[in-house]
């Protein structure tokens, strides 16, 4: 285990999501008084909607703030799976309506996510490094962002060595092909929060302690960048 992962468990999720949502926009507030600007990547799924919402009404400089995803199913926005939509709803909204979003899922490259990864690689990178804020969720299956165990591109994805800023994934339990930013550019981050609600998601958590090898160990188990984990039943 890496001493860089620092555990916070909270009663309910309603105090995890409110004490996460105001820790993320001090974070995101300090970084726009320090250099005028912000940037947070963000996880889909169903954990982060209640956090999302009090991050929504937090007051700070919005219009200062990027804001984009650790990974996306590849889908058009139409689509319930897509996470951009997800974003716009719960968190591009009230104090945050003024945000700007950066979608990882490229209209132009509808059909072929491959074909995608260059220019969005390089919208993601003109955000600028680090990202301020990266904010991880973790699957039943031990998967973080769109690493998936048995994805296509998983290893690419995990080596700490590697180049790219996002590839795609195509897994068993995936659904529909994704796009996920890569390990290194999760990494580059000054702060790194793994979101995780439930009994279940603790025990993977904790198996991936006692050395079971699923993909979310390699974000515990890297010594590059603090992890903490906010977690509730
Ligand atoms: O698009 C996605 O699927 C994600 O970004 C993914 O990595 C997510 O964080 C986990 O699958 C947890 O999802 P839940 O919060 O729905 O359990």
């Amino acid at each position: 285990m890496n001493a860089k992962v620092n555990r916070h468990e909270f009663a309910d999720r309603l105090t995890l999501g409110d004490t996460l949502a105001k820790d993320i926009a001090g974070k995101l507030d300090a970084a726009v008084k320090a250099r005028g600007k912000a940037s947070l990547a963000v996880s889909g799924g169903g954990t982060p909607k209640l956090m999302f919402a009090v991050l929504a009404e937090q007051e700070i400089d919005w219009s200062k703030v990027s804001i984009t995803l650790v990974d996306e199913r590849w889908v058009d926005e139409s689509s319930d799976r897509s996470n951009a939509a997800l974003v716009k709803h719960h968190l591009i909204a009230h104090e945050a309506h003024v945000a700007t979003f950066l979608p990882l899922f490229d209209k132009a490259h509808a059909d072929d996510v491959d074909a995608a990864l260059a220019d969005v690689g390089k919208r993601v990178d003109a955000l600028g490094k680090p990202f301020d804020v990266v904010v991880l969720g973790m699957g039943p299956d031990g998967h973080t962002a769109s690493f998936f165990p048995g994805g296509d591109h998983l290893a690419q994805a995990l080596d700490l060595d590697g180049k790219q800023s996002v590839l795609s994934m195509r897994a068993d339990g995936a659904g529909e092909p994704r796009i996920t930013l890569s390990l290194p550019r999760v990494l580059d981050t000054r702060a790194l929060y793994l979101h995780i609600e439930g009994n279940d998601k603790k025990a993977i958590l904790d198996k991936v302690i006692g050395g079971e090898d699923l993909p979310i160990a390699a974000v515990l188990k890297q010594d590059r960048t603090a992890v903490d984990v906010y977690w509730s039943p």
